[in-house]
């Protein structure tokens, strides 16, 4: 089958809006209606559409036989048995669905294959790729790839409450999707310059300290959605990272750079303390005095050094960044995405707890001092354009 990226992303998200993953198979509100005319038309359907890739055909052969004879009952073929025995775990796992919901299902995701086959032919103008609903980013989802782009340029993609809230909100989608890897990165020649000093300026009529609390609540769950994060997680570092943006590095499980990035976490400059869980993270990655200096000292650490010291996995020359990343992230993506996921959880899953617990024994400390003397005069310094890092 020949697609272009853009028919393969219509088809993507027709796929999507099926929702009929491997091992939920869920009954719709129509489910039992589909008469034995309708099944016999799916079939005779189903043939005529363009190969729909052996995912998807695996289920229509189990939803087949689940239609047609019942729950599987069949001895499970042998480990060398490839093709029978995939056949038989996805017939398997449909347990006792109905034969009337499974024939149901089965003319759901023909139609639904049929439709999106027929507007794979349609030439769909740039913009369809992308996501809507975000304003501070650019989501799009293409080569089972999510890509979430912090999109404000101008601001160098500083980090407003907005942008919080709407990257978290893009990386629960990404969890449900099907895409098999996600990736942050910039717009412009900014990675990002870390929090938006301006998110310090708008202060509720209840005062400085609730302002601080509602912050803590912010970040606090912000840090959380990427230590929880289920699937293989990239960072795609095209410039200059500033704060919060270079402390959840630790929490990717890739980083690629730029040779043009920097990383730079200057929370003593600002009367700040560490976020992210790199106080945990960074000395673990780097050892306690390199991460010392990052964090203590905010020494500002080329793409180079951050590779040599473990917190970037590999940087390329920013003339290619792009075209090398991609590249590589296409071919990851096409890896078996349960084999990545089940994989990040043996490596990751041991630590999410400490991880929690650092966050929150981080965000406190923190709380505290975006109220002392240190942490305003800092931001107002920013702010009346006196400073800069
Ligand atoms: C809910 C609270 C959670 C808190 C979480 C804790 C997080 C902590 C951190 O992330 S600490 C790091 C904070 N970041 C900074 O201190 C960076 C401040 N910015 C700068 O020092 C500089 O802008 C720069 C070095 C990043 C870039 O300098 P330059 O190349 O000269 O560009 P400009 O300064 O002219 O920037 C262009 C434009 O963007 C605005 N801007 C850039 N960064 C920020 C920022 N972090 N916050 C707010 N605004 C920012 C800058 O003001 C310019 O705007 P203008 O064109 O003047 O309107």
């Amino acid at each position: 089958m020949a697609h272009t990226k853009r028919t393969l992303c219509v088809r993507n998200q027709k796929r999507r809006s099926l929702q009929v993953p491997a091992l939920q198979l869920h009954v719709s509100k129509t489910a039992m209606r589909a008469s034995q005319k309708d099944f016999e038309s799916a079939l005779s359907q189903v043939k005529l559409l363009k190969d729909p890739g052996n995912e998807v055909k695996l289920k229509l052969y189990a939803l087949y036989k689940q239609a047609t004879e019942g729950p599987c009952n069949t001895p499970k073929p042998g480990v060398f048995d490839l093709i029978n025995k995939a056949k038989w775990d996805a017939w398997n796992a449909l347990g006792s669905l109905p034969k009337e919901t499974a024939r149901q299902n089965y003319v759901d995701l023909v139609s639904g294959l049929s439709s999106s086959s027929d507007s794979s032919s349609q030439v769909k103008p740039e913009a369809d790729r992308k996501q809507p609903g975000y304003e501070t980013l650019v989501v799009t989802y293409e080569d089972s790839i999510t890509k979430i782009m912090m999109n404000r340029p101008a601001k160098k993609n500083a980090v407003t409450t907005q942008m919080y809230n709407e990257i978290m909100l893009a990386l629960k989608a990404a969890s449900k999707d099907d895409s098999a890897i996600t990736v942050l990165t910039g717009n412009g020649d900014y990675y990002s310059s870390g929090n938006d000093l301006t998110n310090f300026t708008d202060i509720p009529p209840e005062g400085i300290e609730e302002k601080a609390k509602s912050g803590a609540i912010l970040l606090r769950d912000f840090v959380d959605c990427f230590i929880d994060f289920p699937k293989p997680l990239i960072a795609a570092v095209n410039g200059p990272a500033v704060g919060i943006s270079v402390t959840i590095l630790g929490l990717f499980d890739t980083v690629y750079a730029s040779s043009r990035a920097t990383f730079h976490t200057p929370f003593s400059h600002l009367g700040q303390s560490p976020e992210g869980c790199s106080s945990y993270t960074f000395p673990k990655i780097m050892g306690p005095a390199k991460a010392a200096e990052m964090l203590i000292f905010g020494k500002k650490i080329t793409a180079a050094e951050a590779c040599a010291q473990g917190l970037v996995t590999e940087v390329f020359p920013d003339s290619t960044f792009q075209k090398e990343v991609w590249t590589r992230l296409k071919a990851y993506s096409k890896l078996p995405p349960n084999a990545m996921r089940i994989s990040k959880q043996v490596i990751r899953n041991r630590e999410k707890e400490k991880l929690h617990a650092i966050n929150a024994e981080e965000i406190r400390v923190l709380q505290e001092r975006w109220l002392s003397d240190e942490c305003t005069n800092a931001v107002m310094n920013f702010l009346t354009r006196k400073a800069k890092l």
